[in-house]
């Protein structure tokens, strides 16, 4: 059985004999929701229960951050991969009495945190850059915000600057009133962390671009979080891949405080049906066209690199817009989607904004055996699994970078037929 422990100069060769799949998956709790529980339960005076709390190594990472490191004053806080992470914490330890030196992975510190640290110093924050100007490490010295209680910050780069500034404002002195300028990207997640602020008693107001949040105090109650949508997205991938389907998702709602759930209307233009049952959601295949050549990620970036592999192997030609937060993920993914699926003769081609995938040129054959580089993305790795579907077979590099989001992964595809076998290679660059 292929799960876990995988170390880095792993591959693994996935494949599929037929186009049939059918099961049940439990997919993870939510990472977004249970990164935004996790400081919510830290900032609560009084205890609460989080239920279905993603096993995500991002989550973890946070959990011990929280649970063990600031708890011992360890100086270094090292979150690894993880930009909810390193983005909700240098607000959190601004608040948090001690000095902190706050980091993470490489690509962490390429990752930019600069609008953030000037929106904070507004606050009164004593937040120093320990490495690049704008980039982590940061060096944090917690203490009480008092300078302003007013601040303007760009909405258009990440909504986790945001969600970070806002799970913090009911405990700052006067509050907090934040307006958002130049735009607000990946909205649906600002929703989530008030409406999750809203189910611990914080009211907010939210009038055109300013969201106004007054000094009150977190209420317990128990938190409950949703299978993760993310993850969902790409057993839409698969059952819009296959001929025949029949996929259930245990605990998804068609009512979820999370964004990509938009995945099953976008998906159904893929001929995949959603059927909202009590316990979770159907999906099943339709063999129909797709009715769909424009799609916008502004709202839901972390589906895109699933939509543009299903499109590839599908062979359909489609724009996308909304990809600009692409760039600064866990790899610059517009980078890494043209580069991997020039291997199968697909290209994506930027035209001010938008992004046309190609297929004219393609040649995803059954014979042909592809080799797919992840550049530590989760989602690299998860996206591209279904094209074994389409393809045969195809192998991938380092299966243990799904553990970000999806630990489960590997194994949920084994239990739909999917053949993965851990090879040990030398990751190619
Ligand atoms: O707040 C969150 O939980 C997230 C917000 C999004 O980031 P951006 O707001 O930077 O687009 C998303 O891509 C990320 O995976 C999770
Ligand atoms: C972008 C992601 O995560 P983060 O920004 O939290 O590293 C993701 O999970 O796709």
């Amino acid at each position: 059985m292929v799960h876990g422990h995988y170390t880095m100069n792993t591959s693994i060769l996935v494949s599929k004999s037929d186009k049939i799949i059918k099961g049940e998956i439990s997919l993870p709790g939510s990472k977004s929701e249970s990164n935004r529980a996790l400081i919510m339960q830290a900032l609560c005076k009084k205890p609460f229960e989080i239920r279905n709390l993603s096993i995500a190594d991002d989550t973890v990472t946070l959990s011990k951050i929280l649970n063990v490191d600031i708890k011992t004053q360890q100086t270094t806080i090292d979150v690894g991969p993880a930009g909810t992470a390193m983005r909700f914490l240098t607000a959190f330890l601004s608040v948090t009495p001690g000095e902190w030196i706050l980091t993470g992975t490489h690509r962490m510190l390429e990752r930019p945190v600069k609008l953030l640290v000037d929106a904070l110093r507004l606050l009164g924050a004593d937040i120093e850059y320990a490495g690049n100007e704008g980039f982590p490490p940061l060096r944090i010295r917690g203490k009480n915000l008092e300078l302003t209680n007013e601040i303007s910050i760009d909405g258009s780069v990440s909504s986790q600057y945001i969600s970070a500034l806002l799970m913090i404002a009911p405990t700052l002195p006067k509050g907090l009133i934040l307006n958002l300028i130049g735009g607000v990207a990946s909205r649906p997640y600002i929703e989530m962390t008030l409406a999750m602020m809203a189910e611990l008693g914080i009211k907010h107001d939210w009038t055109g671009n300013t969201i106004s949040i007054s000094k009150q105090e977190y209420q317990p109650n128990d938190l409950y979080i949703e299978p993760d949508w993310s993850g969902a997205s790409y057993w839409y991938s698969m059952v819009a891949l296959a001929d025949e389907a029949d996929i259930k998702l245990i605990g998804l709602k068609g009512h979820s405080l999370q964004g990509d759930s938009v995945a099953a209307k976008i998906m159904e233009n893929f001929g995949v049906s959603t059927e909202f049952l009590k316990d979770g959601i159907r999906l099943t295949k339709e063999n129909r066209p797709i009715s769909v050549d424009f799609i916008d990620f502004e709202h839901c970036p972390d589906i895109a690199q699933t939509l543009a592999v299903t499109c590839a192997a599908l062979k359909h030609n489609c724009t996308f817009t909304g990809l600009e937060s692409l760039k600064i993920k866990e790899t610059d993914r517009v980078l890494a989607l043209q580069n991997e699926l020039a291997k199968f003769g697909v290209s994506m081609t930027q035209d001010e904004l938008s992004y046309h995938i190609d297929c004219d040129s393609i040649q995803i054959k059954s014979d042909s055996m592809a080799f797919i580089n992840t550049y530590h993305d989760h989602r690299m790795a998860m996206a591209f699994a279904p094209l074994a579907i389409t393809n045969g077979s195809l192998e991938i590099e380092d299966p243990a970078v799904t553990g970000k989001s999806y630990p489960s992964f590997w194994e949920d595809l084994t239990k739909v037929g999917f053949e993965c076998k851990e090879l040990e290679t030398e990751i190619r660059n």
